[in-house]
Formats: C-alpha cells, sequence, structure tokens
C-alpha cells in the first residue's frame, strides 16, 4: 500500500515540554501507533557510551545508528535483549543524543528506520524534526512547547518519580543548552514550521494540551470531507 495515504500527527518541541505524554495519549485515543523518534536518538548515545565509542567521528557512529538492535514492546524499550527503558532517560543520555544528533550522518541512518513506524491506521510521533524532514505530508504538524523554567520543573519531576537524580538548577541549564543545540544545528534544527500549530502547555494540563491536539485533528477530518 502506498503509505503515503497513512495519517500522520507530527509533534516537535523542545526538551520536556510535554511532547510524549501528548502524543501517547492522542496516539491511544485514536488508536494510531506511536514513535518517540528521540529514543532513538537516545538508543544511539546509549549505545556509543556502552562502546566507548569515539563520539568526534560520525560515520562511527551512524555505523551504530544503522545497526542499532532495538524493539519497543509494550512499555519497554529493548537494546540488544536488555530492557533499557529508563537507562536513556537520563539527562546525560539526553545530552549524548542532542550532541550526535548535529551528525547528517547519524540523521540519515535513522531516517528510514523512523519512516517504518508509518502504518495503518495511522502514526502519532513526537520528535524534533518530524513534521519538517521525516513526515512532510503529515496531516497535523504541531509544535509543543512551554517556558525553559516550567520544562526543567516537569522534567525535574519526571527524573525524581523515575528514582533518578536530579538537581532544577541543573536541568534548566541543561534544557537551554540543549534548545539552543538543537535550534541552531545546520541539519534538521528544531524549529516550528509555517504550517504547524503552536501549543504553549505552560499553563495547561495534559488533559488540556490533548484535547487541543484531538480538536486540530477532529476539525481537519471536517474539513477534507468536506
Ligand atoms: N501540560 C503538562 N502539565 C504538567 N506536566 C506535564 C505536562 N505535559 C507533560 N507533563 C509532564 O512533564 C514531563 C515531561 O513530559 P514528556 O512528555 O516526557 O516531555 P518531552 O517528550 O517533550 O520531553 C512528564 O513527567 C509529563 O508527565
Ligand atoms: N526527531 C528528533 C528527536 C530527538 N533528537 C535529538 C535532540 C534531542 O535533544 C535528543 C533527545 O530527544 P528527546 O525527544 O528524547 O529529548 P526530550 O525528551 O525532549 O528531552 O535527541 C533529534 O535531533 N531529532
Amino acid at each position: 500500500m502506498n503509505t503515503n495515504k497513512i495519517p500522520v500527527i507530527a509533534i516537535d518541541g523542545p526538551s520536556a515540554s510535554g511532547k510524549g505524554t501528548v502524543a501517547q495519549l492522542v496516539a491511544r485515543k485514536l488508536g494510531f501507533h506511536y514513535l518517540d523518534s528521540g529514543a532513538l536518538y537516545r538508543l544511539v548515545a546509549l549505545k556509543t557510551m556502552q562502546l566507548n565509542t569515539d563520539t568526534q567521528n560520525p560515520i562511527a557512529v551512524a555505523e551504530i545508528a544503522i545497526h542499532l538492535n532495538v524493539f519497543f514492546k509494550d512499555e519497554h524499550i529493548y537494546l540488544d535483549d536488555t530492557i533499557v527503558t529508563n537507562a536513556i532517560r537520563t539527562e546525560q543520555c539526553g545530552i549524548v543524543a542532542s550532541q550526535l544528533a548535529a551528525y547528517p550522518q547519524v540523521r540519515a541512518a535513522l531516517t528510514e528506520r523512523q519512516r517504518a513506524f508509518r502504518q495503518l491506521p495511522g502514526l502519532v510521533t513526537d520528535g524534533r524534526d518530524m513534521g519538517s524532514v521525516i513526515f512532510p505530508d503529515a496531516v497535523l504538524k504541531i509544535y509543543l512547547t512551554a517556558s525553559a523554567e516550567v520544562r526543567a520543573q516537569r522534567r525535574y519531576k519526571q527524573l525524581i518519580e523515575k528514582g533518578m537524580n536530579a538537581n532544577i538548577a541543573d536541568l534548566l541549564q541543561d534544557i537551554q543548552k540543549r534548545d539552543e543545540r538543537d535550534s541552531s544545528r545546520s541539519i534538521a534544527p528544531l524549529q516550528q514550521g509555517v504550517d504547524a500549530k503552536l501549543l504553549d502547555t505552560t499553563s495547561l494540563t495534559i488533559s488540556q494540551a490533548q484535547d487541543a491536539v484531538l480538536s486540530w485533528y477532529n476539525d481537519m477530518l471536517a474539513r477534507t470531507r468536506v
């Protein structure tokens, strides 16, 4: 089947804005598949750290990305048959992922793997370039953000709930550095596309953010059915 007919909702945005949470809820509500593209970059970062790979060598890192042995099952993520669901969620893993994600070779190595998630009846995906590069024909594109201070608070609460160490001041600094790196890189920079709807969740609950996405999606459906 021509997968271009399969609907995609692309939710891009900066770190800890709530992209993944909202995307998963919307996917569940619509019965769509879900892709956390950031997890793939985090998995590459974890594997490079495990192998002590020279992260200054884009070719070596891209080789890891190409041969990544990963699968997603229910709530868990497996790397080489080992559960790494929490291991990839450390801030250190996020920082390394952000650094490696600036290599064109790494992005190219993960492109088709991401596009393979586009399966019937549909896909909801979150990341930095889902609407701009990976799925430019997405039926709905959203740029989901929040203030850096609120995002640091959210990530802090999230890490503490996972039993991980966290320091709010360090997190704010990491988030601001990651925002800068992800949005200033030459390839697939994080930015709100002209065709992406802005959803600032600074003062919204998770439920309100989910409802906003579902409302936009239903409006799109109504317009295309006319
Ligand atoms: N609107 C919101 N209000 C309060 N907390 C939120 C909101 N959206 C997400 N969260 C929480 O913030 C944390 C980070 O959300 P997450 O979806 O992991 O962000 P991202 O995928 O953008 O990095 C999670 O613990 C999540 O439950
Ligand atoms: N589609 C994507 C997803 C993530 N990345 C990079 C940039 C991000 O800082 C890291 C980690 O992404 P991830 O979405 O897991 O990070 P957050 O959960 O938003 O903190 O990977 C990317 O370049 N492109």
